[in-house]
């Protein structure tokens, strides 16, 4: 049962882990910080929209994740899709490209930081890797289906296989250190995303990443048993874990994947507060403050997390919080 696709993938994810000490810190909400630098994500792109139009400012929210003490950025390919961009009038050379520079934008980060430090004679010894997102076919539709996993007629393996497969090849050419399938709200996007990683023969370690609304199943009612085991099975995956869910859930959830896989866990939520899909804003004063989610990440760690960050509502003062928390533990 555990431990069945052990491979490559698992392997360099755990060597990332020891290096950084034991845990890696992810970073945290892009699209929220994109906005409060200013940034107006009111489009079906949401922070892909950046990519167009203030590419300077991605990178400066990259750069802010990694002086919180980030080791893995996430790039703003999130809602980047070639179907997106094509729909917006670009070709799909252009809309490669696109996709291509999401990643560029956090190479250039992370070696503007090295550049940085090394000037300053401040040497920087943990792992800085850049993940390449992947939002599901639900982002795209921006209807809010992301948190229902509900696709309607179209919601066949073939179609997704087929929506995301040029998407993960581009950015997968484009040189990350990881692949980030992100919010995943049904099982059949999570059976498309590992045989895709088969067929392509992607040798870039991948995460897959749930959500859930209830702490027992993924958005779409799937069990987070079940697809954990998809995962698990696939030897291309990295790491498994949960993203963009309220803290609360997190640690029934981390006792429920690690039932059935060994691979790192990995677990970034979102600060509790709830995305109205029809309005398409949170619906605050339900999240949790800075102080409450770094309170929990200690259970998360004996739970057995090793890759820890923020998702949605989250911001360079969650990671800065979560790495001083992590710091504590191991003194
Ligand atoms: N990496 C994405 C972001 O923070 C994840 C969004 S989850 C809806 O923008
Ligand atoms: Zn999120």
């Amino acid at each position: 049962m555990v431990g069945t696709a052990a491979g490559a993938a698992e392997g360099a994810v755990r060597r990332w882990v020891d290096a950084a000490g034991g845990r890696l810190v992810l970073d945290g909400g892009l699209a929220t910080e994109l906005e409060a630098n200013g940034a107006d994500l009111n489009d079906p792109l949401w922070s892909a929209k950046c990519l167009l139009s203030s590419p300077h400012l991605i990178r400066k929210v990259h750069m802010d994740y990694l002086e919180a003490g980030a080791n893995i950025l996430i790039t703003a390919s999130y809602q980047a899709t070639i179907q997106g961009f094509e729909s917006k009038g670009f070709s799909k050379e252009q809309s490669e490209n696109l996709l291509t520079k999401s990643v560029e934008i956090a190479l250039e980060a992370r070696e503007m930081f090295l550049k940085e430090h090394l000037e300053k004679s401040i040497p920087i010894q943990h792992p800085i890797l850049v993940a390449a997102s992947i939002g599901s076919y639900g982002a795209y539709l921006a209807d809010g289906s992301e948190y229902s996993g509900d696709y309607g007629e179209a919601g066949t393996k073939e179609f997704l296989k087929d929506f995301h497969r040029r998407r993960l090849q581009v950015l997968a050419e484009a040189g990350p250190d990881l692949i980030a399938f992100e919010t995943i709200p049904n099982k059949l996007e999570a059976q498309a995303y590992v045989e895709l990683l088969e067929e392509c023969n992607i040798n870039i370690p991948a995460w897959l990443s749930f959500n859930s609304k209830d702490g027992v199943h993924i958005v779409s009612g799937d069990s987070v048993i079940e697809c954990t085991t998809i995962a698990d099975k696939c030897a291309k995956v990295g790491a498994v874990g949960i993203n963009c869910t309220p803290p609360r859930f997190i640690h029934g959830l981390i006792l429920s994947i690690r039932k059935v896989t060994d691979k790192p866990i990995l677990i970034y939520p979102n600060s509790g507060e709830r995305y109205d899909g029809e309005k398409k804003e949170w619906v605050e004063s339900t999240g949790v403050s800075d102080g409450d989610f770094v309170s929990y990440v200690n259970e998360w760690c004996k739970d057995g997390a090793a890759l820890i960050g923020g998702c949605c509502r989250t911001t360079p003062n969650t990671i800065r919080a979560i790495q001083r928390t992590l710091n504590q533990g191991f003194n």
